[in-house]
């Protein structure tokens, strides 16, 4: 369960999280969408431990993330926008690095790390420089390092960037399953298709505000729209300045 409460994050004057509320139950994934710039990112750093707010309350699994920032670190399982890994490391010697660290037991590391590696299939690559692998291949070696410790909790930042179409079925099936054992998956993403597809309730996000929040369908029902990219543009107050865009892109083409 994560509950989020009238969040704030301010860089200077830039107000990148303005006041934002909703909560994530036991067994939801839940959908964080916006435009770029939106603060879907910022808020993920603070709901894993990564960025504290300017003010506002983050509770993972009933702990408080200002107060114990360790145990929320212990709780989640944290896939960034942009890997960030140990270039010079092994994906094999970056997976024990991270096990010793989570202070994962020996036994266990090994089963996680034997069925993740398979499923993601990068058994080839666990023993290349992490540097020298494919952006897609080391988003991969990223999500295996956040599932090792089995989190309660993942904060996935467009976790499904660079991913060939079988692993992103792999992860989107990890995430089901994930779902069914009763944990909690906030997700980001563009690709409004997969977000319709997987998340049990979207949170749209503008200019650091939740300004819709629901099932897909409520959303639909919401905008009198029929799929969930309309509603997302008209939402975002985007839909006129598109239409706008393309009709000057065909008068000068
Ligand atoms: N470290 C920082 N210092 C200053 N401003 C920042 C910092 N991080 C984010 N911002 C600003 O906060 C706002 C929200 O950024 P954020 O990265 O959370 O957006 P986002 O919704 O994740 O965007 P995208 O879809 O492009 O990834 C932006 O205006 C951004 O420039």
């Amino acid at each position: 369960m994560i509950e989020v409460e009238n969040l704030v994050k301010r860089f200077g004057s830039t107000v990148a999280v303005n006041g934002i509320t909703f909560t994530v139950g036991d067994g939801e994934i839940y959908g964080l969408l916006g435009p770029n710039g939106s603060g879907k990112s910022t808020t993920m750093k603070i709901l894993a431990g990564i960025l504290t707010p300017t003010s506002g309350r983050v509770v993972v699994g009933g702990v408080d993330v200002s107060s114990n920032p360790l145990r929320v670190k212990e709780l989640t399982g944290y896939v960034p926008e942009t890997p960030v890994l140990y270039e010079s490391l092994t994906p094999l010697e970056f997976f024990n690095f991270v096990g010793s660290v989570r202070r994962i037991p020996s036994e266990k590391l090994q089963e996680r790390v034997d069925a993740l590696v398979r499923a993601f299939g990068i058994e080839k690559y666990l023993g290349e420089m992490i540097g020298s692998l494919s952006f897609g291949t080391k988003q991969k070696v990223s999500l295996i390092a956040a599932m090792l410790h089995d989190p309660d909790v993942l904060i996935l930042d467009e976790a499904m960037n660079g991913l060939d179409p079988k692993s992103a079925r792999i992860l989107r099936e990890l995430l089901l399953q994930f779902r069914a054992e009763g944990k909690s998956v906030v997700f980001s993403t563009h690709v409004l298709a997969l977000a319709e597809m997987i998340c049990d309730r979207v949170g749209v996000i503008y200019n650091g505000e939740i300004i819709a929040e629901g099932t897909v369908e409520q959303l639909k029902e919401f905008a009198h729209e029929e799929s969930l990219e309309d509603v997302f543009l008209k939402l975002t107050e985007s839909q006129e300045e598109v239409a706008g865009i393309v009709r000057a892109l065909k008068e000068a083409l």
